[in-house]
């Protein structure tokens, strides 16, 4: 039998509702969950009986469990290997990076590390980026708002999650409802996590943009642009196709007249690809009339996934130095993160279900 995930928010206000059950006892569930996952419904102190019976006939306090877990020889990045009730399995990974360990002069940050969480969002991606892992699987499924939420609470049991990125597995923006709904549980009791650390990733779904700010107030939006122009877009990313650059930037204007905020573009060093000098002057060109700070993201090799090669130190340090003097525009290069551990953007592939359960050995074999 199938149950839904207790933090599938819509479905449980709903059944609450047509019970006649007030909805108000449904964050003081969730909060019994966070601490005690794998509780038993009859143990949550002060419910209605009706909420007992409502519970157990229909949810699991989890639907997903963690299969796995793979610390990086730093111990600075963690994967989760998450098994969703229908087989499918999916990443998580936590990073303990603590940019504002500087502001406290090396010392640990008081209250302990605080990590950001990069989450999932769908069992594989129909975007095809030629790059990308996850795009070699093709699309499996889409997680559930609950399924989404409950790679966080997973996590948080290992460690304390300030920031959370959809930059896991999937197009964020292809799972719309679900993605809108998970954050709106993220931000409320118990997680209460602020939209300001939150960071949705996306490769570019123009009509979903479009509408992000009416649904979404306060998040970080970071585009996956990759190229400055059209044709090398294509040539990289299938998607850019159907969402054609200017038309792109074009709602991207509009976001950012809307939400007044940065927004991030991520753009992936490929190796004589799209590195040259001209490429960068045509992106601070292109970037000229935004406020953005672009991320510079070294290619994660997939193995023979891609052909694609990493872009050298100087060229990317050359790159930056083009779109910070010539054009003032704040360019970081993103950390490597989790490698050995094939944790990092673009490395996340699984195995399929059905097939056999996956295996921490079948995952590396699949990444490397
Ligand atoms: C895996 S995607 C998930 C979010 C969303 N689908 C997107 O494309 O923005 C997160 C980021 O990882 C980047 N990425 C994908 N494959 C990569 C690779 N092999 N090396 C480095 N970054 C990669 C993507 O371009 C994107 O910026
Ligand atoms: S980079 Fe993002 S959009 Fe492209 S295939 Fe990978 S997950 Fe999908």
């Amino acid at each position: 039998m199938t149950f839904r995930s207790v933090f599938d928010a819509a479905f449980i206000r709903t059944e609450f509702d047509q019970a006649g059950i007030n909805t108000q006892f449904i964050p003081s569930i969730w909060k019994y969950v966070v601490q005690n996952p794998n509780c038993e419904w009859r143990e949550i102190p002060s419910l209605p009986s009706a909420a007992y019976s409502l519970l157990s006939s229909k949810f699991k306090p989890c639907t997903s469990v963690v299969d796995s877990v793979l610390d990086s020889i730093d111990q600075v990045t963690t994967k989760l290997l998450i098994k969703l009730q229908n087989g499918a399995s999916v990443e998580a990974v936590i990073m303990r990076y603590d940019t504002r360990l500087g502001k406290y002069g090396g010392k640990p940050r008081p209250g302990g590390p605080r990590s950001t969480l990069c989450i999932s969002s769908q069992v594989g991606c129909k975007m095809g980026c030629t790059f990308c892992a996850t795009g070699s699987m093709g699309f499996k499924s889409n997680l559930s708002t609950g399924e989404i939420v409950e790679q966080l609470v997973h996590a948080s049991r290992l460690s304390p999650i300030r920031n959370v990125v959809f930059m896991g597995m999937g197009e964020p923006l292809n799972n719309y409802n679900a993605l809108v709904e998970a954050i709106r549980v993220m931000t409320a009791f118990p997680f209460q996590l602020s939209p300001k650390k939150i960071t949705v990733s996306t490769v570019g779904i123009i009509h979903a943009i479009n509408k992000l700010h009416g649904d979404l107030q306060n998040i970080n939006l970071a585009v996956s642009l990759h190229a400055p122009v059209q044709d090398i877009r294509c040539q990289i990313m299938p998607a850019a196709r159907a969402f054609p650059l200017e038309k792109l930037m074009n709602s991207l204007a509009e976001y950012q007249k809307k939400s007044q905020q940065k927004i991030f573009i991520e753009y992936i060093m490929l190796d004589g690809v799209n590195d040259e000098e001209q490429h960068a002057h045509q992106l601070g060109r292109l970037l000229d009339t935004f406020e953005v700070v672009i991320n510079l993201i070294p290619f994660n090799p997939i193995g023979t996934l891609s052909k694609f090669g990493t872009s050298g130190d100087e060229k990317v340090t050359k790159f930056q130095t083009i779109l910070r003097s010539s054009y003032n525009i704040r360019t970081t290069v993103r950390k490597q993160m989790g490698q050995d551990i094939s944790g990092a953007c673009g490395q996340l592939v699984i195995n399929l279900p059905n097939k056999k359960s996956p295996t921490l050995t079948d995952i590396e074999d699949l990444h490397l």
